[in-house]
């Protein structure tokens, strides 16, 4: 799905701006402060229904007013199906409404899979320096749209490990509930595990070929751990660990604690590659899975990415460019200097320019905030 328009309502410092973006490459160009995350940060909001941001919805609200309206349509470029989304938080109100097409979604997972989105900022750094959960929040993104046994697995998954940890917590702890438990963990864990390492097997040559245009590092492997005993399957491991889950009242192996390890030539590549060459490695596995995406499922994901230039020297900004621009998907881009964006874009005629200046948006061309 391509966003053909977006209307903001007193969200954050835009307090009436609407866009209508090109189905390729979007630039929003403007100061600091003027509001170019914020855009970025309402379009997240329609694929998760969450801020990459802020944790509290409400603090997206205006500080003088009383709620926030998005409201965007959406058309699949090839079936010119048209879809709208409307996402409102009021201050007072219990919840945040939702309504695609008019009605209440099922869940968010309507939401993320109706526009799948992809976020490049100074943050996405996490992926390499962050915690475990962050690298395995990369890796369910890719799993959750392109293996369909995914999301009820991980939700049965999620379910019986809450109930076999407070099982763990009891003192007298019924055997055959356990054993019960266990082997809904153990079923839905290996299967998540098995989904995971196959997406991860499929991710890798991508990202390879991606790294190799970008830049001239070799030697990064991406080595995905599990999360519990190698030489075991998971209802044995379950059986064996059960003394020392019960002492620490918490089950402490399974797919909850897997891991990717990024190396460099065999060490870890947060501690020895450079910034830039951090922002290569993350563009290049964020681009890998837009990519694998579209291969598999034929839906392509938009890319939304925050500062584009920093970090990056001019080299790397053009290869970025170049490749962002061969996805032949929908981007949003921002950048202060419109000057650090001019590239030799391949199709101009499927790009469009925002200036951003306080708080309000205006279709431009280049020459003009140049
Ligand atoms: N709830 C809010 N109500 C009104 N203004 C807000 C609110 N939250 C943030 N702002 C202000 O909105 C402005 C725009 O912030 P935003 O992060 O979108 O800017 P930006 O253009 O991305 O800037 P930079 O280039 O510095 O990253 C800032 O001045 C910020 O303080």
């Amino acid at each position: 799905m391509a966003l053909t328009r977006l209307k903001l309502t007193a969200f954050r410092n835009l307090l009436d701006a609407e866009i209508r973006p090109a189905s390729g490459i979007n630039l929003l160009i403007g100061m600091n402060a003027s509001g170019k995350t914020s855009v970025l940060e309402a379009i997240y909001l329609l694929s998760l229904a969450r801020s990459f941001r802020s944790k509290r919805l409400k603090t997206l609200i205006h500080h003088d007013e009383g709620a926030f309206t998005v409201f965007a349509e959406f058309a699949q470029p090839q079936t010119q199906i048209k879809t709208t989304l409307g996402i409102q938080r009021q201050q007072h109100a219990p919840e945040t409404e939702i309504l695609f097409q008019g009605q209440k979604p099922q869940g968010v997972a309507e939401l993320a899979r109706h526009f799948p989105v992809q976020l490049i900022n100074p943050d996405a750094f996490r992926l390499l320096e962050g915690s475990p959960k962050d690298r395995r929040q990369f890796l369910d993104w890719g799993v959750f749209h392109t293996q369909p046994l995914f999301m009820s697995a991980w939700q049965r998954f999620q379910r019986a490990l809450r109930q076999r940890n407070s099982l763990l917590r009891h003192a007298r702890i019924d055997p055959l509930e356990l054993r019960l438990w266990d082997q809904e963990v153990a079923t839905t864990g290996e299967l998540i595990s098995t989904l995971r390492a196959e997406y991860l097997d499929r991710l890798r040559p991508i990202f390879s070929q991606f790294l190799m245009r970008l830049t001239e590092l070799q030697q990064i492997d991406i080595h995905y751990q599990r999360g519990w005993d190698k030489q075991v399957d998971l209802s044995s491991y379950l059986a064996s660990a059960l003394a020392k889950d019960k002492e620490q009242g918490f089950t402490q192996g399974g797919p909850q604690r897997a891991e990717l390890r990024v190396t460099a030539s065999g060490r870890l590549a947060v501690d020895v590659l450079s910034r830039g060459q951090q922002k290569c490695v993350v563009s290049a596995l964020k681009l890998a899975q837009g990519a694998l995406l579209a291969e598999q499922t034929g839906q392509h994901c938009t890319y939304i990415i925050d500062d584009l230039p920093a970090e990056l020297d001019i080299q790397h900004r053009q290869l970025f460019c170049e490749l962002l621009e061969e996805q032949n998907t929908q981007v949003f881009i921002t950048a202060v200097e419109a000057q650090a964006m001019q590239q030799d874009w391949k199709h101009p005629d499927r790009m469009a320019w925002f200036h951003v200046k306080h708080g309000k948006i205006q279709p431009t061309q280049f020459s003009s905030i140049s």
